[in-house]
């Protein structure tokens, strides 16, 4: 965990022109995902965050696209490697215990991850900010996957939950992992856990840095509740659809501070 966050403190440190080496945008080509730089603009009046993002596909093992891995520092690739592999395995364990308290078979949601199934990093690294009561570091959102493993800043606090509509700090404690369940984990149990609304603040005086590992299903996978979660007392909540036509709403939806998971609910 200190070697990833100081992998990527030592990227995020670099004048912009290394960066952009890594950069998501090529000129003459699409807004591609991958890579250092924001997330998309789709409107004029869109609200935007108080941060940089280095976003990287991390599975299927064979997409990767090292041409946007940093080569600065030296070390990122491999301590990169290395965390991938162990949050697969703290992945597969959360998903076991969820299955467990669901009561669904122990593997149940272990199966539904194919090779084709996805994961990616997304690095957000938060700059001092002098109006914080301005600007969100990143605004409000569920995440979309199944679930995200997401190391913090063990210094400096910003993320927030919301619960009744009220905004809660999550505290940092040195080497604990933040578990958030996503939108496709919320309609595989049917409502049962839910994916949490989140953001971050921005802070006047000190940086922060956050590592946020998402895991999805494979796109061709529909997205449903399983059928043990399913019953005449609890009929299905959710309009079922593709893994990948999920994601496209879920992207549109996200860029403009809306959350399609409610789009879906019946
Ligand atoms: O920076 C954080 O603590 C949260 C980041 C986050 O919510 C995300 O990347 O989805
Ligand atoms: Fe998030």
């Amino acid at each position: 965990m200190d070697a990833m966050m100081s992998a990527s403190r030592e990227f995020f440190r670099q004048p912009s022109e290394e960066k952009k080496k890594c950069s998501n945008l090529v000129e003459g080509k699409p807004f591609e995902i991958e890579g250092y730089g924001n997330d998309k603009t789709v409107t004029q009046d869109q609200i935007l965050d108080w941060q940089d993002r280095l976003h990287l596909t991390l599975e299927p093992e064979d997409e990767r696209n090292f041409g946007k891995w940093p080569s600065y520092p030296e070390s990122f690739r491999d301590v990169l490697h290395e965390y991938a592999s162990r949050t697969k395995g703290i992945r597969d364990l959360i998903l076991r215990s969820i299955a467990n308290l669901l009561e669904l078979d122990e593997d149940y949601f272990v199966n539904q991850l194919s090779n084709k199934a996805t994961g990616f990093a997304r690095f957000n690294y938060y700059p001092p900010c002098p109006r914080p009561d301005l600007v969100l570091g990143l605004k409000s959102h569920s995440d979309g996957g199944l679930l995200t493993i997401l190391l913090v800043d063990e210094d400096v606090g910003g993320l927030q939950v919301q619960r009744d509509g009220k905004w809660y700090n999550v505290p940092t404690k040195p080497y604990t992992l933040v578990i958030n369940l996503g939108d496709c984990m919320e309609i595989m149990n049917n409502g049962i856990f839910r994916s949490p609304i989140h953001r971050v603040v921005t802070n006047a005086e000190k940086e922060r840095l956050s590592l946020a590992v998402s895991y999805r299903v494979d796109g061709e996978i529909v997205l449903e509740p399983a059928s043990g979660l399913v019953d005449d007392k609890r009929p299905s909540r959710y309009k079922k659809l593709k893994t990948k036509d999920f994601v496209v709403g879920l992207i549109e939806h996200f860029l403009q501070g809306k959350r399609f998971i409610e789009t879906l609910k019946i």
